[in-house]
């Protein structure tokens, strides 16, 4: 299994002390999948995506990850696992500026130690960038932006990849392209995907559907 989270719980320190956001998850998700993160507003989705991705540490609870418990993972050995392991697609898509959009492409893969020209070179034409190599970001629209982001994580093979809201900025149309590239490339590259959506129908195109309320698995 990629992924097993066992009785996960989270409590962020308030004025009022203590609220709880996560009361005990548990879920799994095998690589080559897709599991769809539901929930409304303050349900927990972004804080659970948090804890996976090791921005942040569990109160209790287990999360496996690759065979590595991160939950009781020190700082730096989370940040390893986050270069070696997971891959971060959000909504904002925070590209470096000053880099033309080849250099953004293998800034994380070069970063992992992972760049692959062959395969950066494939990932520029699935997704459509090869003649917007040269460019820099603010000379791309908000589409074409997020591919770039979407190539730049892949670049360096995630085993998993964690999506929050990937498609949030973008008009439907452009929104189903980018989410069809990602499910395509994802399912080629044999990583697991674990997306945060306020969208049921593009829950639906994912494997499996996990939904939170309250901080509880509902379903
Ligand atoms: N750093 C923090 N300190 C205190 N409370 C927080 C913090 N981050 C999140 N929360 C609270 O934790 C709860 C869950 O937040 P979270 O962002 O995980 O929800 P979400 O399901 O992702 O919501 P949304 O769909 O609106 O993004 C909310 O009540 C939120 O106000």
């Amino acid at each position: 299994m990629l992924l097993t989270l066992t009785g996960v719980e989270k409590s962020y320190p308030t004025s009022e002390g203590p609220l709880k956001v996560l009361h005990g998850i548990d879920m799994v998700l095998d690589a080559g999948r897709s599991l769809a993160l539901t929930g409304e507003s303050g349900s927990g989705k972004s804080t659970l995506l948090h804890l996976v991705a090791g921005l942040d540490s569990v109160d209790a609870g287990q999360i496996l990850l690759a065979e590595q418990d991160i939950a009781q993972a020190g700082d730096a050995a989370r940040a390893a696992l986050r270069r070696g392991t997971v891959g971060l697609v959000f909504q904002q898509f925070n590209l470096i500026p000053s880099l033309d959009v080849a250099a953004n492409l293998a800034f994380q893969a070069r970063l992992a130690g992972r760049f692959d020209a062959a395969w950066m070179a494939e990932l520029a034409g699935a997704l459509g960038l090869e003649g917007l190599l040269a460019r820099y970001p603010e000379q791309l629209s908000g589409g074409q932006q997020q591919r770039v982001a979407i190539g730049r994580t892949l670049a360096a093979k995630p085993r998993l990849v964690l999506a929050d809201e990937p498609t949030g900025n973008l008009d439907e149309a452009t929104g189903d392209a980018v989410m069809a590239l990602l499910l395509r490339l994802v399912a080629q590259t044999g990583a697991g995907l674990l997306m945060v959506t306020h969208s049921a129908r593009l829950a639906a195109r994912l494997d499996a559907r996990l939904h939170l309320s309250h901080g509880r698995v509902a379903g």
